[in-house]
């Protein structure tokens, strides 16, 4: 598998470092767009949503080719659409809704099966979701891992150094032979979550992880100084793996 040098860029606040994130997924989303007619995307929850708000304004909500997007989530909370938990609804209300993605290319975990927590089906519906659209040509297989291929994947960390819903010291990390696996135990709440494996996340082109404020300052220099092997500090991708901090989440390094 590919491991692409982790690239880091800090930026003074989290404003410029909005910024920087649309304008990064505006520059991707003409490159895919105008290569191939679709741009395959892929959110995380937590605060990268509220970062994304630069792409619902201009210049990017008009230029932006919003038709030909398919979005997806990297991990997701096993909860009804409608739980202020889900990262469906949080993306939802505060970016998609105000973009003109069509409705069938938003990718959201099986409503029924969320409603009723039952995170194995959902993983399992998830994955079929994304074999169906390899059928389809949407996803790509990487050739060089094997695994479905994203353009984009858009994530965050948590100040455990947990990404997508991989925690530190839990066996999903180690997944290798699924594309989405479960856990019923997230040490942060809600405790069921569906999550894209490791190679699965490691298989996409570009992979932009976003982490502003003090709080993660600490867990930014296990990563970046002490090579402590969390979750987030195996990430890699297969053209590019760039990290954007604000000055705070830097203050250690
Ligand atoms: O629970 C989750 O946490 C991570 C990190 O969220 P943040 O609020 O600390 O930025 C997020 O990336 C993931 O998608 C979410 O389910």
């Amino acid at each position: 598998m590919a491991t692409t040098r982790r690239k880091m860029i800090v930026f003074p606040s989290k404003n410029e470092l909005s910024e920087a994130m649309a304008k990064y997924t505006a520059n991707l989303s003409a490159k895919f767009c105008k290569q191939k007619g679709l741009f395959t995307v892929v959110l995380s929850g937590g605060d990268l949503i509220d970062w994304l708000s630069k792409l619902v304004q201009p210049p990017y909500i008009d230029s932006v080719e919003w038709s030909k997007w398919h979005v997806f989530w990297v991990d997701e909370r096993v909860c009804s659409w409608e739980d202020p938990d889900s990262n469906y609804k949080l993306a939802m209300d505060s970016f998609l809704s105000k973009v003109p993605i069509p409705h069938k290319n938003i990718y959201a975990i099986d409503k029924n099966s969320a409603t009723d927590g039952d995170a194995e089906h959902c993983a399992v519906l998830y994955e079929e979701c994304l074999k169906n659209l390899v059928k389809e040509n949407i996803i790509p297989i990487s050739p060089k891992t094997g695994y479905p291929q994203f353009d984009l994947q858009l994530l965050g960390m948590g100040p455990d150094g947990h990404m997508a819903s991989l925690f530190p010291g839990h066996p999903q990390i180690n997944v290798k032979d699924k594309w989405v696996t479960h856990i019923t135990d997230s040490p942060k709440p809600p405790p069921k979550r569906i999550t894209f494996t490791l190679p699965v996340i490691n298989s996409a082109l570009y992979n932009l992880m976003a982490v502003c404020d003090k709080e993660q300052a600490h867990v930014v220099s296990e990563i970046m100084k002490e090579n402590k092997p969390l979750p987030s500090a195996r990430l890699s991708a297969q053209v590019e793996n760039v990290w954007y901090l604000d000055q705070a989440a830097a203050s250690m390094l």
